[in-house]
This record gives C-alpha cells, sequence and structure tokens, in this order.
C-alpha cells in the first residue's frame, strides 16, 4: 500500500516570510508516517524546495504547462517546475478549471507532461452545487475521471483529489456518505481502467474544508488516502494537527 498523504495547496497566498512554515512543518515532522506535500506559489518554489531539501516535506507546484517550451508567456513547464525542485504538481482544480476554461482534455495533456517530466500529478475532479442537486454527481466525478486522467497513470506518479467545488473554503463539507460513494466510484473506475492492485494503490484525497476539527472523520471514511486541504494548510499550527490526525491512521 502507498503511504497516505497530506497535501497542502497555498494558492495564491504566501511571500517569503511564510517559508517559515515549511520550516517549521520540517522541524515537526522529521520522520512522519505519511507522505507530506506543501504547494506554495511558484514564486517561493525553488527557495521552498532547497528550505526542505533534507526533510520529509516534498515541495510542489499548483499547475503547469502542457508543453515543455514555448512561446507562452507567463507560463511554466513541468519540467521546469522539476528544475526548481517541485515533486509534484497540482492538476486540474475547480478554481483552474472554472477561472481558466481548463477542460478534462488540458488537464490529461498536463498530466503527461508532469508524468514526462517525473511529477507526481494531482488530479482534482468535483461537482458543483447545481450538478450535485441535480442528481449529477456520480455521471460528473466519472467523466473527469475517465477524461483528465491520461494512459500511463499509475499509483506512484498519480494521485486523485475528490474536491466538491461547493465545499472549498465554505466551511461546508459533504456527509461522509457522500465522501464514501464518490471515492468508491473512483476506486472502482480507476480498477477498470488500471487494474486491481494499481486501483488500491493509488492515492485518493479529499479535498474541502479540511480542519483539524474535521480530519478524523473524514480520514476514518472509506476509500479516503489523505487529503489536500487549502486553508488549514498556511499555518504549521494549523496542518500540523491535520498530519498527525492522518498519521494515526497509518
Ligand atoms: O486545494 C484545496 C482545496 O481547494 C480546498 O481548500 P479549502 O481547504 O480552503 O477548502
Amino acid at each position: 500500500m502507498t503511504r497516505k498523504l497530506v497535501a497542502g495547496n497555498w494558492k495564491m497566498h504566501g511571500t517569503k516570510a511564510d517559508l517559515s512554515q515549511i520550516a517549521a512543518l520540517a522541524t515537526a515532522h522529521p520522520a512522519p508516517r505519511i507522505d507530506i506535500l506543501i504547494c506554495p506559489p511558484a514564486t517561493l518554489l525553488a527557495q521552498a524546495a532547497g528550505l526542505a531539501a533534507d526533510s520529509a516535506v516534498m515541495i510542489g507546484a499548483q499547475d503547469c504547462h502542457a508543453a515543455a517550451s514555448g512561446a507562452h508567456t507567463g507560463d511554466i513547464s513541468a519540467p521546469m517546475l522539476a528544475d526548481a525542485g517541485a515533486g509534484a504538481v497540482i492538476l486540474g482544480h475547480s478554481e483552474r478549471r472554472e477561472h481558466h476554461h481548463e477542460n478534462n482534455e488540458l488537464v490529461a495533456e498536463k498530466a503527461r507532461a508532469a508524468h514526462a517530466a517525473g511529477l507526481i500529478a494531482v488530479i482534482c475532479l468535483g461537482e458543483t452545487l447545481a450538478q450535485r442537486e441535480a442528481a449529477q454527481t456520480l455521471e460528473v466525478i466519472a467523466a473527469q475521471l475517465h477524461a483528465s486522467v491520461p494512459d500511463g497513470s499509475t499509483a506512484t506518479n498519480t494521485v486523485i483529489a475528490y474536491e466538491p467545488v461547493w465545499a472549498i473554503g465554505t466551511g461546508l463539507t459533504p456527509t461522509d456518505a457522500q465522501i464514501a460513494e464518490v471515492h468508491g466510484l473512483i476506486r472502482s473506475l480507476l480498477a477498470e481502467r488500471l487494474g486491481g492492485a494499481a486501483a488500491t494503490a493509488l492515492r485518493l484525497l479529499y479535498g474541502g474544508s479540511v480542519k483539524p476539527a474535521n480530519a478524523a472523520g473524514i480520514f476514518a471514511i472509506a476509500d479516503v488516502d489523505g487529503a489536500l486541504v487549502g486553508g488549514a494548510s498556511l499555518k504549521a499550527e494549523d496542518f500540523s494537527p491535520i498530519i498527525m490526525t492522518l498519521e494515526a491512521t497509518a
């Protein structure tokens, strides 16, 4: 079984002063029983990776371009992220899908680029509130999974994060049964796609308003192998208890 994983997505937060949070995490968790990933903004990647180099904290990015290089002003390629010290990249986050019009096919192209650069692709899926209320959640997740996860995905180069759009930054979370239903669907669809062994080993994260107070309940749900955390990953004092809560289940 692949180690469980807690990933922090800093989104567009953080300046050099906040690198101290990564140093604090590295010091607090010298030999964790789970994997720890922090994805700061691209401006901090190289410094964060340098700081975390000899620690158990992996540094990742929040997006990449699908091409390795070229005339793409403002974009950053997967090989560039790897060169800066990233070991992973978040792809298809709902904020990218909504505000940057990223579709499943583009997410799959980016994931292929990430794999080629040796990065773990953390591929995000999730339904909107309107889709959930229309009872479309399972078909939306199935379609996203089918088209966003490229062939060649394995338990070591890919992580799937289920993030209901309506739960992100809202303080709302699905019921345990709703999370279990979606994670179970993802696991079974991955088994059809990649085979049972790979599907069992591939880590499925839940994301959306995960906090120290609700982490234990979420980590007890079937097929939840960790979390993708936004707001509560910005401060080590909030993120650390989430790490320890997942460790207690490992
Ligand atoms: O990538 C992280 C998610 O968007 C969750 O964010 P949140 O923990 O602030 O709700």
